[in-house]
């Protein structure tokens, strides 16, 4: 789903206006019955509705939806606080709710409201210009105390879409129920606290004109050309289903080998390979009785480079360490190695603290880092959308695909695309859950043969054997390793 930006969004609702055709006020009307639905099909009218509108299209938008509830037999009361000279369809929206005579128009929002309410920002949307301050910031800071279900209509007042909201006076959504389409704002972490759950309404802008709109962004959707190439053809033999060989985890640090190759192996390789120290043999038979070995010739690091001619994928990276031979091992891989590689964790950090490492990035290489990594590789940054311009510029620069980890995971791809990852939840959050996506990505890349999509699609497929391990068995009991047999659910879900 395509993420744009407000003046696209707003050229798209002019469009419509002129092509369809249709009034704006009609448009409004259409819009904010969404809204109605969508707040009827969940809250009866024991509900008690506040409904706080600005004097601009995103009041109009909560003065139509307070008429609509009132006809409903909802109790809904409003407050203007910004006064009442309007837009046009806010004054002509005012003029409508007067007549029906049931809403009440408040001065103030009281003290106090019960639990059983709904509060409806309509205060600013995408005409937000600047910060909020002054009485507006006291009633925003006093609603967001309050314990009713909040709902922000298109934005929660006081945040922007496309840039960094430097004030914390925004409105607390427990439900934010945006038109058309998502903004680049709701990606962000620091951002969720003020979103809550978003919805995108469809109040049918021309599909046309938005699939012609250009955008760097969208949100992940599974793609059924990529999907129709992880099936398995009929003569599949073990040799062309993909090779992949994990390099991870020194001496005692065994864990993450053997998360990631469980991954790998049941995200559907043919030939998996483990290389490891002498000392940690048995650990890996033992753990992975289909994997096979690549002896390492050091005792306790990983540093020799072995025969990988086979190979159509190496995972290097994960708790693997930072000793010189692991160093020059992956000097020797960026150099020599043919086939695609996928860089995380202390792989990451050894390109960070050897920068001259970075120019050897072959083309297409994915790197995973969490933001601490990422960090280390292109230096501080305070916020996501400084974290996504400069996603942007380390993947143009170093043709590589980089999945930037955490809440909505950025997929970057070498010509500066970004797609949002929409699966995956906080119960993911334990030390392992990383190591599986390097496992899913080595098994899916041999099929997909494109860093962008394989990246793309084996982050959703990890968010959501998230998702199913946390409905299944709740956030804090969830491991890596339900993880990885909800691979199972995850698959067969995607593939129907
Ligand atoms: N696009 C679509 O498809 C559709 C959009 N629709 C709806 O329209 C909404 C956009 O409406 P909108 O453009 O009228 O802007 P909105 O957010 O109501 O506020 C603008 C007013 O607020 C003012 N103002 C701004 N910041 C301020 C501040 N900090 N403190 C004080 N004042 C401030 C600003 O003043 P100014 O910046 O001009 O000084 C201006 O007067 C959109 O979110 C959606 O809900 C639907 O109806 C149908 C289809
Ligand atoms: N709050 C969250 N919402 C969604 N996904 C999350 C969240 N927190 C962590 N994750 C996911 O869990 C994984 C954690 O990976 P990583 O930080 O590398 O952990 P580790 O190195 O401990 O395995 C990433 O894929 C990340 O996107
Ligand atoms: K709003």
């Amino acid at each position: 789903m395509k993420i744009l930006n407000i003046q696209q969004i707003r050229e798209a609702d002019q469009y419509t206006i002129e092509n369809e055709p249709i009034k704006s006020i009609d448009l409004m009307e259409r819009a904010s019955y969404e809204l109605f639905t969508w707040i009827t099909e969940r809250f009866n009218n024991d509900f008690s509705v506040y409904v706080l509108a600005g004097s601009g299209n995103n009041g109009g938008d909560g003065l139509v939806v307070a008429r609509l509830l009132s006809e409903s037999d909802y109790k809904v009361q409003v407050i203007l606080p910004l006064g009442k000279n309007g837009s046009d369809d806010f004054e002509e929206n005012l003029k409508r709710l007067k007549k029906i005579n049931t809403v009440l128009i408040l001065e103030e929002l009281p003290e106090q409201i019960s639990e059983k309410s709904i509060i409806i920002d309509a205060i600013f949307g995408s005409g937000l210009s600047r910060p909020i301050e002054g009485r507006l910031a006291d009633l925003i800071k006093k609603v967001n105390n309050f314990e009713a279900n909040k709902i922000a209509i298109d934005m929660p007042s006081g945040l922007f879409a496309d840039k960094a909201s430097p004030s914390e006076i925004i409105f607390k959504a427990d439900y934010t129920l945006s038109f058309q389409v998502p903004k680049l704002a709701f990606m962000m972490a620091e951002n969720q606290e003020y979103i809550g759950e978003f919805e995108i309404l469809d109040i049918k802008l021309d599909k046309e004109y938005i699939n012609n709109c250009l955008s760097d962004y969208s949100i992940y959707e599974v793609d059924s050309v990529i999907k129709n190439r992880l099936k398995l053809k009929s003569i599949a033999h073990k040799g062309n289903r993909g090779r992949a060989t994990i390099i991870a985890g020194g001496y005692a640090r065994m864990g993450a080998a053997i998360l990631a190759a469980r991954a790998c192996l049941h995200s559907g390789i043919g030939l998996i390979s483990v290389q490891t120290c002498p000392h940690c043999i048995d650990i890996v038979q033992n753990q992975i009785p289909e994997a096979l070995i690549l002896t390492d010739e050091n005792e306790y690091v990983l540093g020799s480079y072995l025969d990988y001619s086979k190979q159509d994928v190496i995972v290097f990276g994960p708790a693997i360490g930072f000793a010189h031979k692991t160093l020059v091992l992956l000097e020797n891989l960026l150099k020599d190695y043919q086939g695609q590689l996928i860089l995380d964790a202390d792989a990451i950090t050894l390109l960070a603290e050897n920068r001259e490492l970075l120019n050897l990035l072959p083309e297409g290489t994915i790197l995973t880092p969490h933001h601490g990594e990422f960090k280390r590789l292109v230096g501080k940054y305070s916020n996501n959308f400084e974290a996504i311009m400069q996603l942007k510029s380390f993947c143009m620069h170093h043709k590589v695909v980089v999945v930037l980890k955490g809440k909505f995971s950025a997929v970057c791809n070498a010509d500066g695309k970004i797609s949002f990852n929409p699966t995956g939840n906080a119960g993911m959050a334990k030390g392992g859950s990383g190591d599986l996506l390097c496992g899913i990505l080595a098994a899916i890349y041999p099929r997909i043969k494109n860093s962008y999509e394989t990246a793309k699609l084996a982050v959703y497929l990890h968010g959501l054997s998230g998702d199913i391990s946390k409905e299944e068995k709740g956030e804090n009991f969830m491991t890596p390793s339900i993880m990885i047999e909800k691979l199972q659910s995850a698959f067969k879900k995607i593939e129907n």
